[in-house]
């Protein structure tokens, strides 16, 4: 199946990028936050607040893990890398692109963490939180842009300059 995933840290541009990305091939796109929250008809930071995030991320397992469409930019959150079943589901129906980006870039880009719902455990930081999250960025990538000093539309034609060499070399 055609699909494409864009995994990497919150703030990487997952869903910014995924929206243009689904433009550009003329695809449909799905943010998975979206979809949790419709789910749970409750906000993601409400879910996280009141449940907890081993139960977030329960839910964000069975949400990505039963994504079923074609021709589509999937945009999950940051914390799908958690969730082993989700990821193994997302790499088989398309191709899973890390959104790279260093530490000291999203922490300029990176406002309130708390604020934006992103699933900090108590006392970690930022650098903590990536380097907990790079190796497993890293696992599940068929293809990593690295997006330092690139504005959003060089991150575009990026991605899909490597996209099109992929399929020219299939
Ligand atoms: N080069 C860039 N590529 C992507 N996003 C960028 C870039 N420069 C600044 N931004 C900003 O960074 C933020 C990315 O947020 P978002 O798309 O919600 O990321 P994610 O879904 O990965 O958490 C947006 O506010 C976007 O405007
Ligand atoms: O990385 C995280 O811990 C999270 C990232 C968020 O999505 P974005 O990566 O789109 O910001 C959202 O899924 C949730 O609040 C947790
Ligand atoms: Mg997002």
């Amino acid at each position: 199946m055609n699909n494409v995933t864009l995994i990497g840290m919150p703030g990487s541009g997952k869903s910014t990028i995924g929206v243009i990305l689904a433009k550009a091939l003329r695809y449909e796109f799905l943010d998975s936050d979206l979809l949790i929250q419709k789910q749970e008809k409750r906000k993601l930071s409400e879910i996280i607040e009141q449940d907890g995030p081993e139960k977030f991320k329960e839910i964000e397992n069975q949400v990505n893990a039963d994504i079923h469409v074609t021709d589509t930019v999937i945009a999950p959150g940051g914390s799908v890398i958690y969730c082993d079943e989700a990821m193994e589901h997302l790499k088989s129906i398309g191709k899973v692109i890390y959104l790279k980006l260093s530490l000291e870039s999203l922490s300029k880009r990176l406002g309130n963490l708390k604020g934006r719902g992103v699933l900090l455990k108590d006392g970690q930081s930022l650098k903590d939180l990536y380097e907990e999250r790079v190796p497993l960025y890293e696992k599940y990538a068929d293809i990593t842009i690295d997006e330092e000093g690139k504005d959003l539309d060089e991150s575009l034609r990026a991605i899909l300059e490597i996209i099109h060499i992929k399929e020219q070399g299939k």
